[in-house]
């Protein structure tokens, strides 16, 4: 018990109710997402369940609404290893909403074979940090129309390993399937502090946040054997997925919290990063490349945080 309580700590205390409040969460199918969505609904706000596979989301849509009583539970087509898709699901979310107060990027893949995205982005950077980058890029009018609003995005203890090589982005000069998801988590702490920089600039009322969920017992080790043999020895000991929401939920709901906009989090509290993802120089220059590989301008945020750069 005592194991199981120190890897399963932190849980969500806030008792903020969010009717009339709008949220997106990314792969809210199954795993940490799904209770994720389970949880804001519960408290009352339309959340809107991105999910790559629509049939899939909508019985976990109707299990929410079953669950919670709250009927605006919606499924939206959302597959981030395409633009494309991120793109028409944008479009259809701002012509339909008037609000957005919560983005949860949660959605992600974990150790898969080589492959690239629609776009020829190596898989886990396409999916994990660029597909939330351009989603995030395309929502934030409206995130900062319906401010005070935040941001959570779902990284990992694992950034520790992870390093950006810029030269080698794309793993085509050298691959291996667990550091690449290391580095795409190591992005996604970078993306935050860039960002949370920019809005905090930008006085938007708009904050974000990076989160560590804890060892979740989900379907993300579904492409290792190894790692689905680890998890299973270990799953009573690692977090369910309703523990692994915690930090998420905290994120995104706890008062006060504004102050601490681009911090990380783990166990509901913050967390240390490695020294690459406290590194600013990184995280300009990842956000410069970003825009480049996804064709949008550098400057989205209006304002320059610190001297220009080159990309190369
Ligand atoms: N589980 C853990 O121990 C840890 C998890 N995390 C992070 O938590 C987050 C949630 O993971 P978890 O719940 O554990 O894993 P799951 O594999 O259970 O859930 C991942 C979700 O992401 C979705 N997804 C994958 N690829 C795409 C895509 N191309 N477009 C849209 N959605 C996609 C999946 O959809 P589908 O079902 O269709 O595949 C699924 O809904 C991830 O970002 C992960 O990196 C971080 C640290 C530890
Ligand atoms: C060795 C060991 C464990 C393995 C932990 C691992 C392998 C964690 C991997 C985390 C990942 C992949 C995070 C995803 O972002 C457990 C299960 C905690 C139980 C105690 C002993």
């Amino acid at each position: 018990p005592q194991i199981r309580k120190m890897l399963s700590s932190g849980v969500c205390t806030s008792t903020i109710q969010l009717p009339g409040k709008v949220a997106v969460v990314t792969g809210a199918n199954t795993g940490i997402g799904k209770e994720t969505a389970k949880e804001l609904a519960r408290r009352g706000a339309r959340v809107y369940l991105a999910c790559r596979d629509v049939q899939k989301g909508e019985l976990v849509a109707r299990e929410i609404q079953m669950m919670t009583g709250n009927q605006q539970v919606l499924v939206r087509k959302l597959d981030l290893a395409d633009t494309k898709s991120i793109r028409a699901f944008a479009k259809r979310f701002l012509e339909e909403e008037k609000h957005l107060h919560i983005l949860i990027n949660n959605a992600g893949v974990m150790m898969c074979p080589y492959s690239k995205t629609a776009d020829g982005f190596e898989m886990h950077m396409g999916v994990n940090h660029l597909g939330h980058f351009l989603l995030t890029h395309l929502l934030l009018e409206k995130l900062k129309e319906s401010a005070p609003s935040r941001v959570v995005n779902v990284s990992s203890l694992a950034h520790h390993l992870g390093r950006i090589h810029f030269h080698n982005l794309q793993g085509e000069k050298f691959y291996q399937s667990g550091l690449a998801y290391c580095h795409s988590k190591l992005a996604n702490i970078l993306f935050t502090q860039e960002l949370a920089r920019r809005l905090k600039a930008s006085g938007s009322g708009v904050t974000v946040y990076s989160v560590h969920p804890g060892t979740v017992n989900s379907e993300l080790v579904r492409h290792s054997a190894l790692m689905r043999w680890i998890w299973w020895i270990f799953s009573f000991f690692i977090k369910t997925p309703q523990q692994g929401a915690q930090t998420s939920l905290y994120c995104a709901l706890t008062e006060g919290l504004e102050v601490l906009s681009g911090n990380h989090f783990s166990d509901c509290h913050v967390a240390w990063v490695s020294a690459q993802a406290r590194n600013e120089t990184v995280a300009r220059r990842l956000w410069d490349v970003s825009c480049d590989l996804l064709g949008i301008p550098v400057d989205w945020l209006m304002m320059a945080a610190g001297p220009k750069r080159s990309l190369k």
